[in-house]
């Protein structure tokens, strides 16, 4: 008789991994359908299936595999959205954040279908993620991910700095939608703030300043950071996921940085930190179609901003690495 193998681990990692791609795909579609906007209320398969015009046998097996990977619950054959899903899936609500999902798909999903392509071929040709009309086009969803638990996380930080009670200016450098902004500005009697990004980012940010009444303490500065004049006396300059971009030019940014601050101002960066040879932690994997379909590696290592700061002058930094529900993320604050 010959000897059956014997396993040394088990391979339920492997499966998961491969498994993990159905919620992913299957909350893709619900999204896009718009099945979390009709179930606030326990509805029928068949009548999701009328509002929707879809087929109601594959509905309903559709509707199991929501409440299989716990978007839904099921009650006697009747469906309804878990808290979770209206409160972040339901088109409408404040904090809908179906938009950014769908962005990070064909941003960072969607492109590994070609994945052996882009290895055989390297980079392709074409906008890369650095690409203006990219963002200006996700401006308005990407806020999604400032809003609520993360502008308030990193408010709460911000509002600890010492001195901010005084503080009269901010500037939110990159600052896209401008959210983070906002938070800082709602957490302060009196500071003001502008938000400095590309003119076709600062349509959406417009809106924003707007909709929640802080036109008088918020404005916008149009223009390319590595080029044009910054402005100065601010107390504190706020970089957040935008610096991946400067990466090649980081020295000379922070000396600009540096300049347009007033003397004790503070600049604070938020972006990944990555450890491990580059490796982790998870957020790591987001930078790979960007980075194999353009050649450009966009992932900072943890220290890399902290020790261009203490080169750019600034006389101490101080880092933290956050768990975000975007995953572990690095904020390193330096001091002028
Ligand atoms: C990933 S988004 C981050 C937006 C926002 N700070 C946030 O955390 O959600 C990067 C932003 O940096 C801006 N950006 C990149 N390079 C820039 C440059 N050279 N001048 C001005 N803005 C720039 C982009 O237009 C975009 O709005």
């Amino acid at each position: 008789m010959k000897q059956l193998p014997e396993s040394k681990g088990s391979y339920g990692r492997f499966w998961r991994m491969l498994m993990g791609a159905m919620p992913a795909r299957i909350l893709m579609s619900a999204l896009d359908l718009g099945v979390f906007d009709l179930l606030d209320d326990f509805r029928s398969p068949a009548e999701v299936a009328q509002r929707l015009d879809t087929h109601p046998a594959n509905t309903r097996l559709f509707l199991d595999s929501l409440v299989t990977a716990d978007l839904l619950e099921k009650r006697h054959g009747l469906y309804r959205n878990l808290p979770d899903t209206t409160h972040f899936l339901k088109r409408g609500t404040p904090l809908y954040l179906g938009d950014l999902l769908r962005f990070s798909w064909g941003l960072c999903v969607d492109p590994l279908k070609d994945l052996p392509k882009l290895l055989r071929e390297g980079p392709a040709p074409g906008p890369g993620i650095e690409d203006e009309n990219l963002w200006a086009e996700a401006s308005r969803s990407n806020a999604a991910w400032a809003f609520g638990e993360m502008g308030r996380m990193m408010a709460g930080i911000v509002s600890e700095l010492d001195g901010f009670p005084g503080f009269a200016r901010m500037l939110d450098l990159g600052g896209g939608h401008g959210i983070f902004t906002l938070y800082f500005v709602q957490a302060h009697p009196s500071m003001t703030g502008v938000v400095f990004d590309r003119p076709a980012i600062t349509r959406a940010t417009r809106e924003f300043i707007e909709e929640y009444g802080m036109a008088e303490r918020v404005g916008i500065a149009q223009g390319d950071y590595l080029t044009d004049d910054l402005g100065s006396g601010y107390d504190l300059i706020w970089a957040s996921s935008t610096l991946n971009f400067a990466r090649q030019e980081l020295d000379s940014l922070l000396t600009k940085i540096y300049a347009a601050l007033k003397p004790d101002g503070y600049f604070a960066a938020f972006q990944d930190g990555l450890t491990h040879e580059h490796t982790k932690p998870d957020v790591a994997l987001g930078f790979l179609p960007g980075a194999l379909q353009s050649g450009a590696d966009f992932g900072f290592d943890q220290g890399e901003i902290a020790q261009a700061m203490l080169k750019a002058g600034f006389r101490s930094v101080r880092s933290h690495s956050l768990d975000t529900p975007m995953g572990t993320m690095d904020l390193d604050i330096a001091r002028k």
